[in-house]
């Protein structure tokens, strides 16, 4: 499967190489053309003038029009061709992946046919559909036996399963000891009856001890799964182990409700969003609902400003930065003043984020489970974001050079301009700004429907979110949180991108 699906992206590589190569050709050409033009307004032997005039009168198209065309399909070339090799390298990851847990399988049978297989690390596998769905690489705990007759309609039931909706995944990420444990808890005894699934990333020697620090819900949630993921951190060396936990989890979705996804304190949750959204199959059955921070109160500042000296970049501004939802928690610490300068100072990183203050995460669960921050169909709350945003003067500046800032413009835009844009400055870092998170409203030329736009780093995404009404004022607002941002730049370049045609 995944070696299909290498054929494929190496063939559509080979195909965007072609177009390209065929496109510099042609630009080369016209290139000639167009110094020949010009050359025949200078003095020249008349052999070579002639020569100049041929190739210019050889030539039909408009040549400076052409040539910008050109110039534009390559960069569409490019783009594509990064996203291709992007692809490829996720799918051999996968592949070794699948390779490694092939060969590690092979060990276990031959260990289990000799009868030694250690108890604690024997997969309890008590059915046919369990001992068939292939277990993520780590440790995977299945609390839950079936008898035949539920076996049967989950298999049924299993069929359809493209046809449910896809499962919220909540990523909760914070510093260390800030709370996420304490979150995880909370919302499994709750009071909800949901069916969650929770992924623990921990470091090596860790692993274990958070899964029994923590307590599966007692007639609140039904603890499905727990996923443990060793060996490093989700944002690099657990990437494909986590794709692999989630791919297993999501075969099980019928039974699934959500899933809390807890990272390690130093963690920068940016990556998660894009395995969340790139990987086509997840896509369909999994959806970033949204990313928690948990904020320890009597730490943050600390923690904020312990590398605001050196080079390197505190995971907890990252992870402030990223954020949908930012649970204040330990406020039982602090006085009200300082929660006062605290929320100020979190939504100087990051206006967009919904600050809540709490006490060992006692938060409602509303704000925690089924957030879809990241849906299209809650257009309106993030409208009303942008709009709170929209009086955000740049000069609101943090000490870390983080800012948050809203660009507004009321003209149609063309969708692809806006594209080249994004990439632009989330791919090839024009301008030198960082952005680290981005959301907004667009008013789309041609279209009768509001569009929405995200992006968590490189990774962006424009999709129609619903009609717009007569009352609206349709404007294009966009907010973006990072560093070295500049207002001018990004005014100018959202207004370049309107539509010449309306
Ligand atoms: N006083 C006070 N203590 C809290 C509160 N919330 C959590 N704690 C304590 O803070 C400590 C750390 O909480 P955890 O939930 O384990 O934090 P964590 O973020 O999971 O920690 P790591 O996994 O090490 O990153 C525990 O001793 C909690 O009991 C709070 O609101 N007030």
């Amino acid at each position: 499967m995944n070696k299909k699906k290498v054929h494929e992206i190496e063939h559509q590589l080979g195909e965007e190489n072609e177009m390209i190569k065929a496109a510099i050709d042609e630009l080369k050409n016209l290139q000639k053309v167009k110094e020949a033009s010009t050359a025949l307004k200078v003095w020249q032997p008349a052999i070579v003038h002639g020569r100049q005039r041929e190739i210019v009168e050889n030539c039909s198209v408009p040549v400076d029009s052409r040539i910008n065309v050109l110039e534009m399909e390559i960069k569409l070339c490019r783009q594509q061709i990064f996203g291709f090799l992007k692809s490829r390298r996720d799918e051999n990851g996968r592949l070794e992946a699948v390779k490694e847990k092939l060969s590690k399988k092979k060990r276990f049978e031959t260990v289990e046919g000799k009868g030694g297989f250690p108890s604690k690390e024997k997969p309890q596998t008590n059915t046919k559909m369990e001992e068939e769905d292939e277990g993520p690489p780590l440790a995977v705990e299945i609390n839950e036996t079936l008898d035949s007759q539920s076996f049967n309609q989950s298999l049924q039931k299993h069929e359809n399963l493209d046809e449910l909706p896809p499962v919220g995944v909540t990523v909760i990420t914070g510093y260390l000891g800030a709370g996420k444990s304490t979150l995880v808890n909370y919302i499994l005894n709750g009071k909800h009856g949901k069916r969650i699934a929770v992924i623990l990333n921990e470091f090596g020697e860790e692993i274990g001890v958070e899964r029994a620090m923590i307590n599966e819900g007692e007639g609140g949630a039904v603890v499905e799964e727990w996923v443990e993921l060793a060996n490093g951190c989700i944002c690099c060396t657990v990437k494909h182990s986590l794709v692999q936990a989630l791919e297993q989890l999501v075969q099980r979705k019928e039974r699934l409700d959500h899933i809390l996804l807890e990272t390690t304190g130093l963690a920068n949750p940016a990556p998660l969003a894009s395995i969340l959204w790139l990987d086509d199959q997840l896509e369909a059955a999994v959806k970033l609902d949204s990313i928690i921070t948990v904020v320890d109160a009597k730490n943050l500042r600390f923690q904020l400003k312990t590398h605001q000296d050196s080079s390197t970049f505190p995971e907890a501004f990252l992870q402030i930065a990223f954020a949908d939802v930012v649970i204040l928690n330990k406020v039982d610490l602090v006085s009200k003043n300082v929660l006062e300068e605290l929320e100020r100072e979190i939504h100087s990183i990051n206006s967009l984020a919904n600050i809540i203050n709490s006490v060992r995460c006692q938060v409602d669960m509303s704000i925690v489970l089924n957030c879809n921050a990241y849906d299209a169909s809650h257009a309106a709350h993030l409208e009303q974001l942008l709009e709170e945003n929209k009086s955000l003067t740049t000069k609101d500046l943090h000490d870390s050079g983080v800012r948050t800032m809203c660009v507004c413009d009321s003209q149609q835009l063309d969708l692809d301009k806006v594209r080249l844009w994004l990439e632009e400055i989330l791919w090839d870092k024009k301008y030198d700004m960082d952005i680290y998170r981005c959301k907004g409203v667009l008013n789309v030329v041609n279209s009768d429907e509001l569009h929405t736009v995200q992006a968590v780093r490189e990774i962006y995404e424009i999709v129609p979110a619903r009609k717009w009404k007569k009352e609206e004022n349709k404007t294009n607002k966009i907010v973006f949180i990072g560093r070295s941002l500049n207002e001018d730049i990004l005014i100018e370049c959202l207004r370049g991108c309107a539509s010449t045609t309306c």
